[in-house]
């Protein structure tokens, strides 16, 4: 468990407005936060992303996975992925993301960065088939990175480390008004996997 914060409020809003960001903290101990950094780089299909950027094909160094309920489809970054069907590992993760948030989720999108080079550019998860202004719970695993949010009518920033074995949760509106990303740094040279688990709208 994180030591060094044992008081951490998770009802803190981290927004100065328009959306809540609640950051949990290590929900997990180093020893079962470890376990699942090496099991999810083992068991995911884990594949390079493909995007298109200013209309021309990229392939991300990033790789991603999508899982789910169902074989939903799923467009991100303007491709289309079907959900494959939970592994254990993932359903015990979803499990402890709903007690803890309180939430229900249907799909989990997942990130591995091998290192510091590698990030996400700024976004907000707002794709049509995403519950509008439904809650997203977002475990991290192995380096901690910086995670920064962008207002983006007053561009106000607010940023975060998230920890290995931590939650992170973004709700209401912080879709709508707010952009996050994944800075890139070199100061981590070592992978973070990263799970965000949503609610696709049949
Ligand atoms: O890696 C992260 O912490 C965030 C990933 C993210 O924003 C996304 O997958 O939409
Ligand atoms: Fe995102």
């Amino acid at each position: 468990m994180d030591l060094f914060n044992p008081i951490l409020d998770k009802t803190k809003n981290w927004l100065p407005q328009d959306g809540t960001v609640n950051y949990y903290g290590q929900i997990l101990g180093r020893k079962q936060a470890d376990f699942y950094l090496k099991k999810l780089l083992e068991i995911i299909e884990w594949r390079n992303d493909e995007a298109i950027i200013f209309g021309k094909k990229i392939i991300t160094k990033r790789k991603v996975a999508w899982y789910g309920d169902k074989p939903f489809e799923y467009t991100y970054s303007n491709t289309s992925k079907y959900a494959l069907p939970w592994t254990k590992e993932l359903l015990e993760l979803k499990q402890l993301a709903e007690q803890e948030t309180g939430e229900t989720f249907n799909s989990c999108l997942l990130n591995l960065y091998h290192n510091g080079s590698e990030g996400m550019a700024w976004h907000s998860d707002g794709e049509t088939d995403l519950k509008k202004e439904g809650t997203i719970a977002s475990l991290s695993f192995g380096a901690e990175r910086k995670f920064a949010f962008k207002h983006k009518q007053s561009k106000g920033k607010v940023e975060i480390f998230l920890q290995h074995g931590s939650l992170l949760v973004m709700k209401d509106t912080t879709q709508t008004h707010w952009l996050h990303r994944l800075p890139p740094t070199k100061k981590v040279t070592t992978p973070r996997i990263n799970l965000t688990f949503r609610t696709i709208e049949e």
